[in-house]
């Protein structure tokens, strides 16, 4: 049985100008200790998608779905209370701003140990153990003193750390990273991938990987689905994605990275993809309006 079972996901969300289609019937499947990488250029309907599942989209988003389900158990009708058992504790996720995802107003001790107070029910001694052991297994160095520290006076990466401690507290069956190194200086990035993949290694957890960068896709994923407005355009193993890509926007977002560049500049995606897609598909899925959803 797969941990994760989406069946024709469809969100829309209601803005000023109409119904606004972001994710236009996803099907995917994430089993146990696999990594499922979720790629595609910005506004493809990947974190809306996840969002979905982790039940995080605002009032303004209609979700359906022929199937959605986490070990078995339906999502589409969980209530809020058995929601809230789940979420954060066998499905955690972490984002891309790790800075802006911390409360300003905590600690990041006081952070981690609430999640370890709602989700482990631990007393306050084994708590403030535990999550010192969680900020060694990030790599925060001092960590009794740093649980006393804002995220203000910590940098990116560490920040990053933080919230990939908070996300494995307590021992998710599924960690879903959406972007996780962007927002992250280029010397950070590999180190953070480098743990949260260890981390997948030695916990055993499915992992979802939503990223725009093919280089993450081909250094973490075992399976990929390319999504392009909404659509899912492709799904493959890693090794065939990158050897014999289907689909022609696959065949576009490889042939725009830097190392297949043949000329003295790079294509652009537009250039090298036309949507494949009937018109009344296409036209299904408006452009986002540029005002401010209701
Ligand atoms: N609350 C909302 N109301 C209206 N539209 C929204 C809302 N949230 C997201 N969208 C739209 O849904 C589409 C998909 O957004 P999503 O964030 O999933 O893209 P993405 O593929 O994750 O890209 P990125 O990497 O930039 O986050 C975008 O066009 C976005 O503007």
């Amino acid at each position: 049985m797969a941990l994760l079972e989406i069946e024709n996901l469809v969100v829309e969300f209601q803005t000023a100008s109409g119904m606004f289609r972001a994710v236009d019937g996803v099907s995917l499947k994430v089993h146990e200790r696999e990594v499922l990488a979720i790629v595609g250029e910005s506004g493809s309907g990947k974190s809306v998608s996840m969002l979905a599942v982790m039940g995080l989209l605002p009032w303004t988003a209609k979700v359906t779905a022929d199937k959605m389900t986490f070990n078995g158990r339906d999502l589409l009708d969980i209530s809020d209370a058995d929601r809230r058992k789940l979420i954060g504790k066998d499905i955690a996720m972490i984002f891309q701003e790790p800075v802006a995802s911390l409360n300003p107003c905590f600690t990041v001790g006081f952070q981690i140990e609430e999640v370890l107070r709602v989700h482990m029910k631990l007393d306050k001694a084994a708590r403030r153990a535990r999550a010192i052991e969680l900020f060694k297994a990030v790599g925060i160095p001092d960590p009794a003193e740093r649980l006393g520290h804002y995220p203000h006076q910590m940098s990116g990466g560490q920040c990053q750390r933080v919230m990939i401690a908070i996300a494995i507290a307590c021992n998710p069956k599924l960690l879903i990273a959406d972007e996780p190194t962007t927002a992250l200086d280029v010397t950070i990035q590999k180190q953070i991938l480098d743990l949260l993949m260890g981390l997948q290694a030695e916990h055993g957890m499915g992992l979802i990987m939503i990223t725009h960068n093919m280089g993450v896709v081909a250094e973490t994923a075992d399976r990929v689905v390319v999504q392009y407005k909404g659509r899912k355009m492709e799904e493959a193993d890693v090794l065939s994605l990158f050897e014999s890509p289907k689909s022609n926007y696959t065949k576009a977002l490889l042939a725009a990275l830097p190392d297949n560049a043949t000329g003295d500049r790079l294509p652009t995606i537009t250039e090298l993809f036309v949507d494949e897609r009937p018109a009344e598909a296409s036209t299904a899925v408006k452009t986002p309006p540029l005002e401010a959803p209701l």
